[in-house]
């Protein structure tokens, strides 16, 4: 069967500019022969160490930058840009501040020529299913932090996209809101059948969401590890982030990574101004 996603030997190079004291123009290898395959319904989730190049990658698969070798394969054909299949969210809320809640979901179904009065029901649905009903007539400046983000995903989801890019979407919350949002999310998931790809820095949020976590090694990227989680049945009711099992997740993937990190700093400070 096609993967829903597949990262083909993907390779992306930036050209950087001339910096003071510097003889040329260099570049970065950002990503470099990425192999990986997400099948659809999957919660695939990146972690890697800063500047590893989660962000790079998932620009690819939304198709807002072009691989430098290899392909972004989406249902099997390769992806050439934007387009509706695929809704991003990113760490930044970016709503517009003078829309109001459900004109912030309904702006996003403006261009896709859906009728007003049903665009207007879509978002009053999906701000009900992130658990905003009564909110609707909110600014964002009266809507807290986490409500803010919750609109976000009502507005990428409105449109009923195939795929959800999350780019550390829980960043700027505070723990408690960001542990909330993580349990609204999953229950979304599970109901919408999307296919997910989530980055984090957060070991704890990537074994909590994961179905799968894909660990990169520090710049270039590379698929270092891809690591299932399976938390057995207690991620249906408990404190399932005191189990063992999500402990010995954490640990192994905090031992994956931790590796990475120590590269990642060795290198910034061999490349550090003198
Ligand atoms: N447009 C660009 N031009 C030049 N270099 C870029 C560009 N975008 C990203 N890079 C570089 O590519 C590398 C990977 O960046 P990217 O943002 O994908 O990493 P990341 O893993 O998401 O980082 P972080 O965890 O800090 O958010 C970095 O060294 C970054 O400076």
């Amino acid at each position: 069967m096609t993967a829903k996603i597949h990262f083909e030997s993907v390779g992306k190079t930036f050209p950087v500019r001339k910096t003071r004291g510097s003889g040329s123009a260099g570049k970065v290898v950002a990503l470099q022969g990425v192999d990986l395959e997400i099948p659809a319904g999957e919660f695939a989730v990146v972690v890697g160490p800063s500047g590893c190049g989660k962000s790079t990658l998932l620009d690819l698969l939304a198709g807002l930058s072009t691989p430098t070798t290899g392909r972004v394969l989406l249902d099997g054909a390769p992806v050439t840009g934007p387009g509706p299949d695929r809704g991003i969210v990113f760490q930044q809320y970016a709503l517009l501040p003078w829309r109001t809640a459900r004109g912030n979901v309904e702006f996003g179904l403006e261009a896709t020529g859906i009728p007003r009065r049903e665009r207007a029901e879509r978002a009053r649905e999906f701000l009900a299913l992130v658990g905003l009903s009564g909110f609707e007539d909110r600014h964002p400046h009266e809507l807290s932090g986490g409500m803010r983000q919750r609109v976000a995903i009502a507005r990428s989801l409105a449109y009923d996209p195939d795929v959800l890019l999350m780019d550390e979407p829980f960043a700027a919350l505070d723990a408690q809101t960001r542990e909330s949002l993580q349990d609204e999310l999953l229950r979304i998931w599970r109901r919408t059948g999307k296919t997910v790809v989530f980055i984090t820095h957060s070991i704890e949020e990537a074994v909590f969401l994961g179905g799968r976590v894909a660990v990169l090694t520090s710049r270039p990227g590379r698929l270092k590890a891809v690591v299932p989680i399976d938390l057995g049945a207690r991620h249906d009711g408990g404190d399932v982030r005191s189990s063992p099992e999500f402990a010995a997740h954490r640990h192994r993937i905090w031992d994956l990574l931790h590796e990475e990190v120590t590269r990642a700093q060795r290198l910034e400070r061999q490349g550090a101004p003198v």
